[in-house]
């Protein structure tokens, strides 16, 4: 297996260089450069795997013999050791054609934590075997930040700075990420929403020389490792529901920002699974659902929502979708970003829009009817529902097909969002690893939406070794 650029200036890369670049050096994202495809038979045997073999067949496809099957298997078993369910995504059926596949297991209650504890342990893992140092830089706007911090505190060899939108994460989010003691670990909070703070690593990413200068490496979804880990899940859930009935037809109804889990998806299908719709899920930052309605992505105006994780104008790995969509073609795929950088734009033709329309449904969730979809998941299925959750719920109940099954991703635990929970008079009680985070002291610095104010800050944390 070997990786190549979405821009076409990046070729010939292996499973571990492609995790260690993050971004392309050409600006574009790595995918790999064939996927595989899993025959029904294979899939079959699959059936009875329990998560971590299945994780384990998957990756393999990928990884090649660059990492020993022992040493792969090894990694796997000690990232969902860590998980609170020995299912590690447990499947919750609310009724016949509606399943919720429970994500939220993991230390830090959100599914970003199944690819993160993974990437925390593969980075421990490259930095020894190559004697690497470890510099991580990741942005977030509430989720992946706790979750790819709790994946590297404390490891040798690594250190970890994460950018939040200050006051746009819920509380608990930002105590997850800011109560952590350990000193690999440095919490920025900047003045500007999710978007400024993505934009900015991007450009220090881009920014070669500063790059390799300070070592600097992927956490987010850039990232392909974090893009195949959570393909698993999809194929567990699949597996797991035809088990039961082997004529389901089913469908994923997927909350979605960054773009990077619905990807995910997209990529499980051109895989092989037998994916019957893709639902797009977005709040009112809905520049997704446009795209998907008019075939024309362009940003708008900003949104502080109910579902903040969602908060995202420029979705990462809309660009990895957009080379699929163009039939691979590279240089059609700068030319669309380059339109993109220069009027803010994107504009499909009528052809490529019928495509982008059999590929996904998608609908954007007002913060009123997120609401009511808790409220009402709550007193009628007795299913407390976060509000991402919520937003997946809503567009299935729009758009989805009542005949099949839905199968909706459940992202985050109610509990790291209580502020909006509480909104619709419900009161919950935190899980216990939840609750003691309000006592611990809490550590960041508050900086301007400035990239050299935060190169600068990089420099003194990174620069120190
Ligand atoms: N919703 C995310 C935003 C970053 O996305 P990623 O998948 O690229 O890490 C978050 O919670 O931080």
């Amino acid at each position: 297996m070997n990786f190549i650029s979405t821009r076409g200036n990046a070729a010939g890369i292996g499973f571990v260089d492609t995790f260690l670049m993050g971004l392309a050096e050409d600006g574009g994202l790595m995918i790999p450069a064939e996927l595989p495809v899993i025959d029904q038979d294979k899939m079959k045997q699959w059936e009875r795997l329990s998560y971590q073999e299945l994780t384990l067949e998957i990756f393999q496809l990928f990884t090649g013999d660059e990492i020993p099957r022992e040493e792969l298997k090894q990694l796997i078993d000690e990232s969902y050791a860590t998980f609170r369910s020995p299912v590690v995504t447990p499947l919750r059926k609310i009724r016949d054609d509606l399943h919720i596949l429970e994500l939220f297991h993991g230390p830090t209650f959100a599914f970003k934590d199944v690819a993160l504890q993974f990437l925390g342990n593969l980075y421990s893992y490259v930095s020894q075997r190559q004697n690497k140092i470890i510099n991580i830089l990741g942005a977030t706007s509430g989720d992946t930040g706790a979750a790819a911090i709790e994946g590297v505190r404390g490891k040798d060899g690594i250190r970890i700075c994460i950018l939040h939108p200050h006051e746009k994460v819920s509380k608990v989010q930002e105590l997850q990420m800011t109560t952590v003691g350990n000193e690999n670990v440095l919490n920025l909070a900047v003045k500007g929403n999710f978007d400024d703070c993505q934009r900015i690593i991007k450009e220090l990413f881009a920014d070669l020389e500063f790059k390799s200068r300070y070592h600097l490496r992927a956490i987010n979804s850039i990232n392909f490792v974090r893009i195949l880990a959570q393909t698993v899940y999809y194929f567990y859930a699949y597996l797991q529901l035809v088990r039961q009935n082997p004529a389901a037809q089913i469908s994923f109804s997927v909350p979605t920002g960054n773009f990077g889990n619905i990807l995910s998806a997209f990529l499980a299908k051109r895989m092989g699974l037998p994916v019957h719709r893709l639902i797009l899920a977005t709040n009112e930052n809905n520049i997704l659902e446009r795209f998907v309605r008019e075939g024309v992505y362009m940003p708008d105006e900003f949104r502080s929502t109910h579902s903040p994780s969602m908060d995202i104008q420029v979705a990462s790995n809309f660009e990895r979708y957009l080379y699929y969509l163009v039939g691979e073609d590279s240089q059609q795929v700068s030319a669309m970003m380059k339109q993109f950088q220069e009027d803010g734009k994107v504009v499909l033709s009528a052809g490529l829009l019928a495509k982008v329309q059999s590929d996904f449904q998608a609908y954007g969730v007002k913060n009123d009817e997120c609401l009511r979809m808790i409220e009402s998941y709550s007193r009628e299925a007795d299913y407390l529902l976060d509000p991402h959750t919520a937003c997946g719920v809503a567009a299935y109940e729009s758009c989805g097909d009542k005949n099949t099954v839905t199968v909706v991703l459940a992202t985050a635990h109610p509990a790291k969002f209580d502020e909006s929970i509480r909104l619709v008079g419900i009161a919950q009680e935190f899980p216990a690893d939840i609750q003691r985070l309000f006592d611990k002291p809490q550590h960041q610095q508050l900086v301007d939406n400035d990239k050299a104010e935060i190169a600068a800050q990089l420099e003194r944390f990174f620069g120190t070794r």
